[in-house]
């Protein structure tokens, strides 16, 4: 039965919470979607869903249906776990699925904290900083599908919410777990249902993540998860663990497949230019999923190996993203490429292909959805936020799926040497 149910909003988040659960020392298994037997045994449950840029209303309703999942499995606890970025639109879905899940829960008051200093993620006095840039100065301004732009992350909740949001400041969280206690109180007496919370340093999450002990809903990024597996010990819930995160080996050539168009997933992709065979897909040029995948296929023969990486993108700078948008319309653009990388995620799978890193959180859903992968048991960290994952689909296989944002310059060429 699970400690910690969660319901993640997209793919490449899941493994991110999953992994800052393995790395506490909780066992962690990631369902793609909502599961429809018996849950996989581990002391965390993450529930992927693809549910980011859906309508509202479709959001709520899969979310719910996970929660209700997890409850039934006998979960104590729900985390609803979001980007580090906040990514949404103002029409949700990050505020409309916190104020169900609340009432789903029949719970009066939940944090929402996206902060992960680990990735340089802070929220102070309710802004969102990405590194020393306002979120809205970051890069995350021109995200293919959910631009950021407010950095005031209790404007950008109250926009999604029916009810008033809160706020609980940097000086309470530095006072500490008893304060965080008393503000959250006073809020939710004072008829918040949600409040953003600041963080800025590991402390004060550990500090949110004790004060949140008794709470029925927490929401979040992946950050905000680290101080939980430690009430669930403290309780005499959870055994310590000495290797929560081991994986069975997998052998087979390697590859990394990208749709993300960040700041970093760019980076990352130039580096590997100069050091792994690479493939950039124009999908500007070539506005077709058949002929795309056509000439990745192509292009693949005779290149894969077990010793260094494939590199096949989509990815591309904002004014070539805005170019497509523009021709095909935002989502039909996200689509294409979506569709063709997933073309390229099977076709190398049956050449085979079994280590593979995806790159961008819709991309991961695109590809995990059609390797037919059902779940992923969370190993170690490749770099904060990214592990190893293993799936039985493919009769075994090793699979990492990156954040966009995520991930050191190497973190192509380094995945390969941990796994
Ligand atoms: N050249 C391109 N033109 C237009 N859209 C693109 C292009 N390349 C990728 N995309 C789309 O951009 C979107 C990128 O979203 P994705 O979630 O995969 O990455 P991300 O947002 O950087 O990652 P994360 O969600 O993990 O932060 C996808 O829908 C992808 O299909
Ligand atoms: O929180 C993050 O930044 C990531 O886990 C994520 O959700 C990217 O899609």
């Amino acid at each position: 039965m699970p400690l910690l149910g969660c319901i993640a909003d997209d793919f490449t988040g899941a493994t991110d919470l999953a992994s800052m659960l393995v790395r506490n020392g909780m066992t962690a298994v990631q369902a793609i979607g909502v599961p429809e037997g018996p849950l996989p045994e581990a002391d965390a449950v993450v529930v992927a869903l693809k549910s980011r840029t859906i309508p509202a209303e479709e959001a709520v309703a899969q979310s719910l249906a996970a929660c209700d999942a997890l409850l039934a499995a006998g979960a104590k606890q729900i985390l609803f776990k979001y980007c580090s970025t906040f990514d949404s639109t103002d029409a949700g879905n990050i505020g409309p699925v916190a104020e169900a899940l609340l009432r789903r829960l029949q719970s009066g008051f939940a944090i929402a904290c996206p902060a992960f200093p680990a990735n340089g993620r802070s929220v102070f006095q309710g802004h969102l900083f990405v590194g020393a840039a306002l979120l809205s100065e970051s890069g995350m301004q021109d995200h293919p599908l959910t631009p950021m732009t407010d950095p005031n992350l209790v404007r950008v909740l109250a926009r999604q919410c029916q009810g008033a949001v809160g706020l609980i400041p940097f000086a309470v969280v530095e006072a500490g777990e008893a304060a965080i206690r008393r503000e959250a109180t006073r809020l939710s007496e004072s008829g918040r249902r949600l409040a953003i919370a600041d963080a800025v340093t590991d402390g004060h999450l550990m500090a949110l993540g004790a004060a949140c002990a008794g709470h029925a809903l927490i929401t979040g990024g992946s950050g905000i998860a680290m101080g939980l597996p430690e009430n669930f010990r403290r309780a005499g819930l959870l055994p310590e663990r000495e290797d929560a995160g081991a994986l069975p080996d997998v052998a087979g050539a390697c590859a990394v497949v990208a749709g993300s168009c960040s700041r970093a997933t760019l980076g990352q992709i130039g580096l590997a230019r100069d050091h792994a065979p690479t493939l950039e897909l124009d999908a500007l040029a070539t506005p077709d999923a058949d002929a795309l995948a056509a000439q990745a296929e192509a292009w693949m023969e005779g290149k894969l190996s077990a010793d260094r990486p494939v590199v096949i993108a989509a990815s591309a700078p904002p004014e070539r993203v805005a170019a497509l948008q523009a021709r095909l319309g935002r989502d039909a653009a996200g689509a294409l490429v979506e569709e063709t990388l997933a073309r390229v995620a099977a076709a190398l799978v049956e050449r085979g292909v079994r280590r593979v890193v995806v790159a961008g959180g819709e991309t991961s859903g695109a590809v995990v959805q059609r390797l037919g992968v059902r779940s992923l048991r969370i190993g170690g960290e490749i770099d904060p936020g990214v592990p190893w994952c293993w799936t039985e689909a493919a009769g075994g296989m090793r699979l990492a799926l990156k954040s966009g944002n995520f991930g050191a310059r190497d973190f192509f060429l380094k995945a390969f040497a941990h796994g």
